[in-house]
């Protein structure tokens, strides 16, 4: 463990918000440190609260970071923990010490010092850079077994796996803590001052992972702190369990801040969801993976009608509203699919290096292709061309135009046209039926890590954080992180250039925009790739 020996944070954002140095009591050690609270102000793209609208406008939410410094250049981003704002509450010892089946693990209770690296590819005299603090039990827990009042909410659009982590938090806060008491919010933020709860017992939930969706409901917009935070005080809930995407990580970031502000001894943790892939500090999200293995049933489709008949063509749309992850990992484990188009990689049809140009090529070297097209891929051309106005949903997220529909059309117009070959092009949009299947065994086991670090995070007083791998450790990880930015695909990484060798298509991109796009990335404190790679290694709480 570093030593604790903190240098001056300094201010992020805006010299008139005040760091407060604050001496405090640091659960994980035990003993008295100095963590340097740094306060930043948070552009969240959408707003929480209490204003009218989707989630109303902009707002700048303010966060404290807990950073602790060490020796050669070890940085610790902590995530808040009750007795930051609650100092003097209570200790139990943590009840898995009796467990049967937990007892006889050798180091069960994970070291109080552990933290998990961000950065894992290092040289011999590179910083120590950023870590968060290690998932896992500690033998300390700061709620009584028959005080946990938990409830899960399910937020967002849905995805594999919801109803895998909310079955194994009901059922491992039942079998490792004790925990009786489960609600489950009905449909999402909103629900929990517009809609009923159920009550979660290991029983209800026995089988739910076996089906797809999420038994809470879910939804978009309605995220009204105050009546959020007001119903969690009523209801006497002290632990809530959010899962969802961006958005909803940004709801729980909002909704932490308001219990702390009431000074509540309620534990608030995100679980990250969303099939696109576009949480960052993450490995990958829960569902990713199944997804992927149910988008290869509609690209063989795509490619058994496209080599069946003269000059075919399959085109397939996959989800990705910001980041390609999905039509990249499908099509890389396809290796029938000859074009994929993300919405991080800007790509033209007419002229030399164009899209119809390479359809030509490659249908007279194959006599078929198979083309695979993330729904946020080329947004900007169907702008050009259609000029509609611009909707947003209910959270306020941008509504897409049908590229998968647009670019076939276009194809066609194209050959049609020119009359130098007749086309055969059959259009599959599988894009609700990647999402809306049960989680696969990796998957389901994946969820079963998340849920029980999100309640040994809990349990252990942690609060204000999302859990995830990082680098194949599951860590807390603060919130400001995760809603910081977005996951793309890096397009000058090895993973893309992967896919760019086995497609064979071009890259669309001029050598100087290629460079720019270097320098760009660069700046990025960490490549989508390693973490995907790292996210292939055994996953460990
Ligand atoms: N900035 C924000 N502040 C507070 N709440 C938000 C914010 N952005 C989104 N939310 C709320 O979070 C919930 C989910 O958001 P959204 O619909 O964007 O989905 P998501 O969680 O990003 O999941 P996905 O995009 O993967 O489907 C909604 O109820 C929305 O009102
Ligand atoms: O139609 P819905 O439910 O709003 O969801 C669509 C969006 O949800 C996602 O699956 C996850 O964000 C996107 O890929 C997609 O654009
Ligand atoms: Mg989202």
């Amino acid at each position: 463990m570093p030593t604790v020996s903190s240098t001056t944070s300094t201010i992020s954002s805006s010299a008139s918000i005040s760091t407060p140095k604050v001496r405090c009591f640091d659960p994980a050690t035990s003993s008295p440190a100095t963590f340097h609270h740094r306060r930043r102000s948070m552009n969240h793209s959408k707003c929480s609260s209490d204003s009218p609208g989707a989630n109303g406008g902009a707002m700048a939410a303010i966060a404290d970071q807990k950073i602790v410094n060490g020796e050669a250049g070890y940085v610790l981003e902590d995530v808040p923990h009750l007795t930051d704002y609650l100092p003097d509450l209570p200790t139990y010892p943590d009840p898995l010490q009796d467990n049967p089946s937990y007892s006889v693990v050798k180091q069960y209770f994970v070291n109080m010092d552990d933290t998990v690296a961000q950065k894992i590819v290092v040289q011999k005299n590179s910083p120590r850079g950023t870590h968060f603090r290690r998932a896992g039990p500690r033998q300390k827990v700061y709620f009584e077994l028959d005080e946990v009042h938990a409830c899960i909410v399910t937020c967002g659009g849905l995805c594999p796996g919801l109803n895998t982590v909310i079955r194994e938090i009901v059922c491992g806060l039942h079998h490792m803590y004790g925990v009786n008491r489960v609600l489950g919010i009905e449909g999402g933020y909103r629900g929990f001052y517009a809609r009923n709860t159920i009550t979660l017992t290991p029983k209800v939930v026995n089988d739910i992972h076996k089906r797809g969706g999420t038994i809470l409901g879910t939804s978009r917009g309605g995220h009204i702190t105050s009546k959020i935070v007001d119903s969690i005080e009523d209801r006497g809930i002290n632990q809530v369990y959010i899962i969802g995407g961006d958005g909803t990580q940004k709801g729980a970031s909002v909704i932490f801040e308001e219990i702390r502000r009431r000074g509540l001894k309620v534990a608030v943790v995100g679980i990250p969801k969303t099939i696109d892939n576009d949480i960052p500090v993450i490995d990958k999200s829960f569902g990713f993976d199944t997804a992927v293995e149910e988008a290869q049933r509609a690209i063989n489709a795509a490619h058994v009608e496209s080599e069946s008949i003269e000059n075919g063509i399959g085109v397939v749309k996959l989800m990705g509203r910001d980041s390609g992850f999905i039509a990249m990992h499908a099509t890389l484990a396809s290796r029938d699919v000859d074009c994929c188009l993300i919405p991080e990689s800007p790509f033209y049809l007419e002229g030399p290096g164009g899209l119809f140009e390479y359809i030509e090529r490659r249908l007279k070297e194959n006599g078929h292709m198979v083309i695979v097209i993330a729904e946020g891929a080329g947004q900007e051309l169907l702008s050009e061309s259609m000029r509609t106005m611009e909707q947003a949903d209910a959270s306020g997220n941008k509504l897409l135009q049908d590229v998968g529909l647009w670019i076939s059309q276009k194809i066609k117009d194209h050959f049609a046209r020119m009359q130098k070959m007749a086309i055969n092009l059959k259009y599959i949009d599988p894009t609700y039926m990647i999402r809306a299947i049960p989680s696969n065994a990796s998957d389901n086991v994946y969820c079963t890590l998340l849920a029980h670090s999100a309640i040994h995070g809990a349990m252990a007083g942690y609060t204000g954080f999302t859990v995830g791998p990082v680098n194949g450790r599951h860590a807390y990880i603060p919130f400001y992180r995760i809603i910081e930015r977005q996951n793309k695909v890096v397009i000058t990484d090895r993973m893309w250039a992967r896919l760019l060798s086995s497609t064979n298509q071009p890259s669309f991109l001029d050598p100087k925009e290629v460079a720019r796009k270097k320098t760009e990335e660069t700046q990025e404190p960490k490549a989508s790739h390693d973490r995907l790679e790292a996210a292939t290694a055994v996953l460990i709480v």
